[in-house]
């Protein structure tokens, strides 16, 4: 057992915001008329404690691990894509590789632990826990250890971006059968049925989904008696969840506001605000991704997204689509000129 996630989170800066705000109130256009890039500039400023905040530089960090569950044919996908994934996200070619340059964001890879495992390859961290978690139709997904381990890793992902000077933190994931976790997770969080939050993930066809639901029906049976968020997940996550939810207690923790991404990140949100209900100001929401349970997750942590593009990628790539929005609206709080400055009449 380790004790860091029983420290509070960072209380925002709430008269920065109240100041920043009042600013928004002086610039040249109606009062609101930016709407939600206003509320984000003004969000922005609370959190990072300054008048004028920034998303100038962003951080990604993407965990990637495999799951024992995979082995109950729960993806379109071989779970083997795992682990080659790691190769294309660092050789440039993956999604959010691309979205990374695009952004001049920092990409970290974590390898948490893949059953085809690439090796020591340049661009992607090892912090391997095992080949995979365990198959949690069966057993708890996770030890004790394992589960402290990748809530660490995220913990550390969170430092070194601190460390690095971060404006912004993502994080994203990648394991082929994450949506089945993330699915039976968000199912124990919030008292719900597989066929409330469990879709067609990588592209399951109907049938695919239904076998899917009825598997996660059984995780969920095996662990009934579980009742406390961190038991639940460390019997039904995985690593790299795990590392996401201790990412963002961490973040929460030292005050660097989080930009979540899809249904998989959003999962590990309720479970970070499950352990730490203080966590939540500190995540905003990018998206709303086509995964069928994002919208019913989303609900639960009362959040409403910047936007819907119909993604349903994960890997962060929601989030990295978001960060204009957020640089936009930084830019209008910081540079747009005052009614006074201008010289234009008010109403
Ligand atoms: C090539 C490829 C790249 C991906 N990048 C993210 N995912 C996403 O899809 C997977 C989850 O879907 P399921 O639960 O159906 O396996 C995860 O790896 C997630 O990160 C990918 C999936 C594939 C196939
Ligand atoms: O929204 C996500 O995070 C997502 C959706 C489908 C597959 N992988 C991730």
């Amino acid at each position: 057992m380790i004790d860091w996630l029983a420290a509070p989170s960072r209380v925002p800066d709430h008269a920065v915001a109240r100041a920043a705000a009042a600013r928004q109130d002086t610039l040249t256009k109606p009062p609101g008329s930016l709407g939600r890039l206003e509320a984000l500039a003004v969000q922005l400023a609370g959190l990072q404690g300054r008048e004028r905040p920034s998303a100038a530089r962003v951080r990604i960090a993407v965990f990637a691990a495999d799951h024992g569950v995979a082995a109950e044919g729960v993806s379109a996908f071989p779970q083997a894509v795992t682990g080659e994934m790691l190769r294309n996200f660092a050789g440039g070619g993956a999604a959010i590789a691309v979205l990374a340059r695009e952004l001049g964001a920092t990409l970290e890879v974590v390898n948490l632990g893949t059953v085809n495992d690439p090796g020591d390859v340049p661009g992607v961290r090892r912090r391997v826990i095992a080949p995979s978690s365990a198959n949690f139709c069966a057993g708890p997904a996770m030890t004790d250890a394992q589960l402290d381990a990748a809530l660490m890793a995220g913990a550390a992902s969170v430092a070194d971006a601190i460390d690095a000077g971060t404006d912004v933190y993502i994080g994203g994931d990648m394991g082929i059968g994450n949506t089945t976790v993330a699915s039976a997770l968000a199912c124990a969080l919030l008292d719900a049925q597989p066929d409330a939050l469990a879709g067609a993930g990588t592209g399951l066809g109907a049938e695919g989904v239904v076998r899917k639901q009825r598997v996660i029906a059984r995780a969920l049976a095996m662990h009934a008696g579980v009742d406390t968020a961190r038991e639940r997940l460390r019997c039904l996550g995985g690593f790299e969840i795990a590392a996401l939810t201790g990412a963002f207690v961490a973040a929460a923790q030292r005050g660097l506001p989080v930009l979540v991404d899809g249904f998989i990140t959003s999962v590990a949100a309720l479970a970070a605000v499950a352990l730490r209900p203080d966590a939540k100001p500190w995540l905003i929401f990018s998206h709303r991704s086509q995964e069928l349970g994002h919208a019913r997750v989303l609900a639960a942590l009362d959040a409403e997204p910047l936007l819907d593009l119909r993604l349903r990628l994960g890997e962060a790539s929601g989030a990295a689509v978001a960060v204009p929005l957020l640089r936009m609206a930084c830019a209008l709080h910081a540079s747009m000129a005052t009614f006074a400055e201008a010289g234009v009449s008010e109403a």
